[in-house]
């Protein structure tokens, strides 16, 4: 998917801002505090409905205005739509795709796969493991259509088995779900797995360019001891599950290792290492998302020069335009971007205190 055209309202600090982006590689400078990040996080809540910045959606619509807008144009191939979504401070979201009321904030993320980049995203690697677990599910569910639904099945069940445990049922009660919590949590399990398995094969020549000294090794863990049969782990966790007040095992708690030789990926590599161990990942998500449903990902990278050495970000810039994907960066100087490049980006745009014009 590419964005033809991008109207935001009320966004920020940005109150109107009208452009066109370039198809490949498109480039957002201004200084601090001028509205760089906010355009990018203008397009990811186009894309999913929420902010990467804020839990709270109403503190992303602008100091004394009731709502946000934004209106796009996609062209995915030969396909065109147009996509607006309106945020109101009273929480109500209304989404539009050529005209017609979106519900599900889901078929929002499939029609506008997204990959973020941002200094935080470092907690991929440090944070516990919701982040990773977060990405291997938006690569499960973007390549295979049944993933959402069992496991929002999966969710649904746990809180029920959890509300159980904590009343203190019989194991009697619990096995009554636990059927159930088997069949999703092994569907969910078997597509996560066979995600990250083809998620390593692509990564593999990404990180060769970008670390080629450090042999990172990437593995999927399912929440449980995979030698033992989930069904068993169920019942003889009963006692210790009714003693936590929650299930203690499960696809709820999965997650994916990285590693340098023995050492955990976050205690073997610099910042700037890391920065391009998460830079590779997430290219590789997008390729693969590319390869398997002939979908472009939209790749935001703010403050892509932070942390990187000139050779690092020439290589970072030269991957993600490999992608073919539409990309957007963020940088404070913009020479921080052109001394890397070879040739000019497709588009240019400079900030200044909320207000977005294309550098001809
Ligand atoms: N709801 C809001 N209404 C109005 N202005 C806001 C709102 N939320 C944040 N701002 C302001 O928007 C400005 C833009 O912030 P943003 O993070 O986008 O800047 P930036 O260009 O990415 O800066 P930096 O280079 O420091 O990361 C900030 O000055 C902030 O105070």
């Amino acid at each position: 998917m590419i964005i033809q055209q991008l109207h935001v309202e009320s966004f920020r600090n940005i109150h109107s801002a009208q452009l066109s982006p370039g198809n490949g590689l498109n480039l957002i400078y201004g200084h601090n505090g001028s509205g760089k990040t906010s355009l990018l996080e203008a397009i990811h809540f186009l894309g999913l409905g929420r902010s990467f910045r804020s839990h709270l959606a109403q503190r992303v619509i602008q100091e004394g205005e009731d709502k946000l807008q934004l209106f796009s144009r996609l062209a995915a191939g030969d396909e065109e739509h147009k996509l607006g979504l309106r945020r109101f401070r009273n929480g109500d979201t209304e989404v539009r795709m050529d005209g017609e009321r979106i519900k599900k904030l889901s078929l929002l993320a499939e029609a506008l796969p997204i990959q973020l980049i941002t200094p935080e995203s470092f907690a991929l690697l440090f944070e516990g493991p919701k982040a990773r677990r977060q990405f291997i599910d938006w690569g499960a569910f973007h390549s295979d259509p049944s993933f959402y639904l069992n496991w929002m099945n999966v969710r649904r069940i746990l809180k029920q088995r959890n509300q159980l445990l904590r009343d203190k049922a019989s194991y009697q009660q619990i096995a009554f779900w636990d059927k159930e919590f088997l069949r999703y949590s092994t569907a969910v399990t078997e597509i996560r797995k066979h995600y990250v398995d083809s998620l390593n094969e692509q990564l593999k020549g990404i990180i060769g360019g970008f670390l080629p000294q450090v042999e990172v090794r990437v593995s999927f863990t399912q929440g449980w001891d995979s030698k033992t049969d989930f069904a068993e782990l169920l019942q003889t966790q009963y006692e210790r599950d009714l003693a936590m007040g929650f299930t203690v095992s499960g696809p709820h708690k999965a997650d994916l290792r990285l590693r340098v030789g023995t050492l955990p990926a976050q205690d073997a590599l610099s910042r700037g290492q890391l920065k391009l161990l998460v830079c590779a990942l997430r290219i590789a998500q997008g390729k693969l998302l590319q390869q398997q449903l002939n979908k472009n990902s939209i790749y935001l990278v703010d403050d892509l020069p932070s942390e990187l050495d000139k050779q690092h970000r020439k290589l970072l810039l030269q991957e993600l335009v490999e992608t073919n994907a539409q990309v957007f960066v963020t940088a404070i100087d913009p020479a921080a971007i052109s001394d890397s490049l070879n040739f000019p980006p497709d588009r240019t745009f400079r900030v200044e205190r909320g207000e977005v014009k294309v550098i001809e």
